[in-house]
Formats: structure tokens, C-alpha cells, sequence
């Protein structure tokens, strides 16, 4: 329904969309439509997400790298896998990385920013519910993500900043040939600044509202989602071992795993499924508002409420799904069409439906399966001696696991070069 494509930013969402200045936030209108189809028509389109797969499996590689040189030893997967998807989604946007001791260092800083907003993104504030306190800001939250976005919007400065000098100083033939087919996000957002005409141009605050989207967006939802389906499997040694045959029979134990492998994976793109089931990443989905008042089953929504659509608690209906709280990643096996993650079955919505439907679902998809196909082929992996494995959740607009997965990896690939 198109009244519910407006948002309602928060007061802290306020300022990490520079002013709703970026899609997640923006309301339902013109320039949201314009960032919305440059953003999925240059990162998301499959001949880009095609020319990105170099970079992608660089760093898948990288991981496999690191989880083998500490084999027997326990480790937090949580950690690890957002250093990847962090340095996939860095190299989309402005083609560099965090390497070596950065990797880790400026890495694990990264997390806990993006992890501190998207808590005060979901925090309750009095502000919100009583607008005539909204300057006494009595929580602190808006301070605190005033100061969490400036940590990022220092880094946006630098690499901008970084971009123009390398414009100004090279404009030989062969540099700008070069460029043309390396683009990466920036470099084209950049341009549409300087050359778009008045429909097309972007401003610098748009930029960096499109920079905090994909940084926020891209990062914590799926290295939460790997994290959880991580930790169901390592509960159920059934899936486990459904999962490595699949693989060992697609993929074979003396070579790696290709993106090119996940459509043939069948059995492990289904717990993919159940885990965005029974783990839905955005499990209230992004506040939506109605735009008129309206009626839903006999409900009247008045214009202008804050809408919460509690995807968490549809997609656990019993109602709805059989044994709604056992992890059975069969259930979609048996009606393989029913559910996709584009939001036609309204009993699964884990990226949301419609207008507002999640714009990262395509890199979401192949990301999360290469990652976690490549991490169960690669190793095999069990709990830490006398460590009970912990389910509970932890409130927020992203639901993350309360204690994070730590667990011991052994190397089960025919050689060590299958580990460079
Ligand atoms: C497993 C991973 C992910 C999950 C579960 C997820 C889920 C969601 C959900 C539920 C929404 C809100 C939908 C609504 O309000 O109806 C959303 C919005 C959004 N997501 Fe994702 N997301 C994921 C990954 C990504 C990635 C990788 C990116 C980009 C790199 C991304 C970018 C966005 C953006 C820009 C929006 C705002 C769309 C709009 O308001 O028009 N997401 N996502």
C-alpha cells in the first residue's frame, strides 16, 4: 500500500541521515525515488554486482586465511565476519580496505560505531514521544549519535577529500581510461555532483547520506544474520552435516567455494531462510508512517503514526508456520516458491515489502550465502570446551545475539593450499 512508503525518522535517525537526507530515512517523494534507483541501479544491478565478485571473494579469501592460522583455538565469528562484509562494502563504495593490523584494529573501532548508532537508532527517547522535551535531549541520545556520526563523517571527509586531489592532479588519457572501468560508487556519485543537471545533480550531504546507508545498512544486518545462522547450526549437528554434503557433492573437498556454486546449494540456501525466520536482522522492520489515514482489517491508522510492522513475531505464528520455533530449514524445501526475500508472502518479510522493501537484498543474498558456504566447507567447527551455546536475543532495531558465538574451527579441506 503506497501510504505506508513515508518514514517518520526518530530524532537520532534525524541525524544519522544528515537531516533525512539519505534513502533509509527519507520520506516517500521525488528525491527518495532518485537515490533509491542510483543506489540499486550502480551497486546492486547484477552486471555490477558481477564486476564486484573479484573484490568479494578477495576477502572471503582473507577470512579463510585467518580463521586457518588460528585452527584449534577459539575465536568470536561475529567479529571476524564483519571485518569481511566491512571491507566488501568499503571496497564497493570507495575501492579500499582495512589490511593488516588496520584490519583488526580500525576494523573492531568500525563495529562498535556502527554498533553504537543502530543502538541509538533503536533506543526508546522520550524526545520522540514528547516533542515539547525534544530539546532537553534527556536520554543523551541525540549528543551520543551526534558525536558517533561525526567519527564517520570524518572518514567520509577523508576519502572525498582524498578522491578531488587525485581528480585535480590526474587527468592524463590513460589514468581516466583506467578509472572509467574501475569506478567505484563514490567516484560516480562524485561525478553526478559536478555534472548532473538540475534534476540529476547530487548534493555533498546526499553523498554522504547515500556513504552512512550502506555502511549501516550493509554491514551489521548481515554479519548478525551469518552470525546466527552460525550459531543454529552449530546446535543442530544434523544441519551441519546436511550442509557439508551438499557442499563436499557441489563443490568437492579439494577445491573452494565459487559465488557461482551458491545457486546450486540448495539445502544450505534454506537455512539461510530459516534463520532470517526465526532471526529476522530488522525485526520491527524501519518504522514506516502513513501518509493518510487509512484502514487495515477493520483498524483505522491514523496519518502521520509511527508504524512498526513486528516481523519478528508473524514470522513465529503458529498460526501460520508448523512447529513455529524449531529450527527446520526443510520447511522451505517443501514449497521452494513460497517464500522470497522480496516480500509477496506476508507471513515472511524479513527485508521488509513493497516500496520500502530492503535495497540490498540482491548483494544481502549472494553475501551471506558465499560467506557462510565458504566458513562450512572450509572448516569444521565445534563449542569451546563447557561452554553451554546461548540463543537469547537482545532487543534493538537490529536483533543481535546477547553473547557472541565464539567457537573452535579444524581445518577439513585435502590440502593447505586450499587455505592461501
Ligand atoms: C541480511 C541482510 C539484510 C537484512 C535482513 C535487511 C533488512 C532490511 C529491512 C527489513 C529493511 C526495511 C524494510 C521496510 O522498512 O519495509 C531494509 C531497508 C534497507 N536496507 Fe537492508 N537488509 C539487509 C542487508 C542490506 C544491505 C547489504 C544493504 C546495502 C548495502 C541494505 C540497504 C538497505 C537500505 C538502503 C534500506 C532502506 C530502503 C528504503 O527505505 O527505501 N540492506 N533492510
Amino acid at each position: 500500500m503506497q501510504f505506508f512508503a513515508n518514514r517518520d525518522p526518530p530524532a537520532s535517525a534525524l541525524i544519522s541521515s544528515y537531516g533525512k537526507h539519505d534513502i533509509v530515512w527519507m520520506s516517500n517523494g521525488p528525491e527518495w525515488r532518485q537515490l533509491r534507483k542510483i543506489f540499486v541501479r550502480k551497486l546492486m544491478s547484477s552486471s555490477s554486482l558481477n564486476a564486484g565478485y573479484g573484490l568479494r571473494r578477495q576477502e572471503v579469501r582473507e577470512i579463510v586465511r585467518e580463521v586457518y592460522k588460528q585452527v584449534g583455538l577459539p575465536i568470536n565469528i561475529g567479529e571476524q565476519i564483519f571485518l569481511t562484509i566491512l571491507n566488501v562494502v568499503m571496497n564497493m563504495l570507495w575501492g579500499g580496505s582495512l589490511q593488516g593490523e588496520d584490519r583488526k584494529n580500525v576494523g573492531v573501532e568500525f563495529r562498535q560505531v556502527v554498533g553504537e548508532i543502530v543502538e541509538m537508532i533503536g533506543k526508546p527517547n522520550i524526545s520522540d514521544f514528547f516533542p515539547v522535551l525534544a530539546r532537553f535531549d534527556l536520554q543523551g541520545i541525540k549528543s551520543n549519535t551526534k558525536k558517533l556520526v561525526s567519527w564517520f563523517d570524518r572518514i567520509f571527509d577523508s576519502v572525498i577529500a582524498l578522491r578531488m586531489d587525485v581528480d585535480v592532479d590526474d587527468k592524463s588519457e590513460a589514468k581516466k581510461e583506467n578509472k572509467e572501468s574501475n569506478k567505484d560508487f563514490l567516484q560516480f556519485l562524485l561525478e553526478l555532483k559536478n555534472q548532473g543537471d538540475s534534476k540529476t545533480s547530487l548534493s555533498m550531504t546526499q553523498i554522504k547520506g547515500l556513504l552512512l546507508d550502506t555502511v549501516l545498512g550493509g554491514t551489521d544486518t548481515t554479519s548478525t544474520t551469518l552470525e546466527w545462522a552460525m550459531a543454529e547450526i552449530l546446535k543442530n549437528p544434523e544441519i551441519i552435516r546436511k550442509v557439508q554434503e551438499e557442499l563436499d557433492e557441489v563443490v568437492g573437498n579439494d577445491s573452494i567455494v565459487e559465488e557461482s556454486h551458491i545457486p546450486k546449494l540448495h539445502y544450505l540456501n534454506t537455512v539461510l531462510k530459516e534463520t532470517l525466520r526465526l532471526h529476522p536482522a530488522v525485526p520491527l522492520l524501519v518504522p514506516h508512517c502513513p501518509s493518510q489515514s487509512c484502514t487495515v482489517a477493520g483498524y483505522t491508522i491514523p496519518e502521520g503514526s509511527r508504524i512498526f510492522v513486528n516481523v519478528w513475531a508473524m514470522q513465529r505464528d503458529p498460526k501460520a508456520w508448523e512447529n513455529p520455533l524449531e529450527f527446520q530449514p526443510e520447511r522451505f524445501l517443501k514449497e521452494p516458491g513460497k517464500c522470497d526475500y522480496q516480500g509477496n508472502n506476508f507471513q515472511y518479510l524479513p527485508f521488509g515489502s513493497g516500496r520500502r522493501v530492503c535495497a540490498g537484498i540482491s548483494l544481502a543474498e549472494k553475501l551471506v550465502a558465499y560467506v557462510l558456504a565458504t566458513l562450512l566447507h572450509s572448516f569444521d567447527w565445534k563449542l569451546p570446551e563447557g561452554v553451554k551455546l546461548d540463543l537469547s536475543d537482545k532487543f534493538g532495531i537490529i536483533l543481535k545475539k546477547s553473547e557472541p558465538l565464539v567457537a573452535i574451527p579444524t581445518a577439513r579441506l585435502s590440502t593447505p593450499e586450499l587455505y592461501n
